[in-house]
């Protein structure tokens, strides 16, 4: 069977996004890819979309939690390691803390110690760019470990909340915008 086109995974992937209103909190119109991780085609066609915005890194960082689920297949589908950045206390070595606010609320990320090489070129991996403060405090414990960050991969961007301009620079790579 041959593999299907961009466009076709792009027409995949927008099927099968949910939005839902007032969750977690009034106001906020939460996008939920739980269908999409769901679903065998949708997932396979979302992991091709994200591995393409850096097929050179050797790295994966996946941001918790749902960047872990995505993380891990694209790094599968690069052939490279993942690593999990995580919410506070979930670690028993950390390399570094960096505390952000989202759109709901505020959080704090960890960096694994001794697990990203300095130098590594590193590709981020999340399901949701929003404000950016969880894609900046990760790219920041990326590079305060001496690794580069090739690219931040995500499925949806909110445009309105201006979070690649909290990304300094690196390039964003978004398969929709809403
Ligand atoms: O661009 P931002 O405004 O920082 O928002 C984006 C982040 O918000 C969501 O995570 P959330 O913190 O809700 O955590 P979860 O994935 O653990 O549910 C989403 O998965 C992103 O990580
Ligand atoms: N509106 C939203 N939907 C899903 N994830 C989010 N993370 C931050 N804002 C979000």
């Amino acid at each position: 069977m041959s593999v299907p086109t961009p466009a076709a995974d792009l027409e995949r992937v927008t099927g099968l996004l949910r939005d839902v209103p007032d969750f977690p909190s009034p106001g906020i119109r939460f996008w939920d890819l739980s269908a999409l991780l769901a679903d065998g085609g949708g997932l396979a066609a979302t992991t091709r979309l994200l591995a393409s915005a850096a097929d050179d890194a050797d790295v994966v960082v996946g941001i918790e939690a749902r960047g872990f689920l995505l993380g891990a297949a694209v790094a599968h589908a690069l052939g490279v390691g993942v690593v999990a950045v995580r919410k506070q206390g979930k670690l028993p070595m950390v390399a570094a803390t960096r505390s952000y606010d989202l759109e709901y609320g505020s959080a704090t990320l960890e960096l694994p110690a001794e697990v990203l090489r300095p130098g590594a070129r590193a590709l981020l991996v999340d399901d949701v760019l929003a404000t950016g403060g969880t894609a900046a405090a990760a790219a920041e414990l990326v590079e305060g470990a001496g690794a580069q960050v090739a690219a931040v991969a995500v499925v949806l961007e909110l445009p309105a909340l201006h979070g690649r301009e909290r990304l300094d620079g690196h390039p964003v790579h978004a398969l929709l915008a809403r």
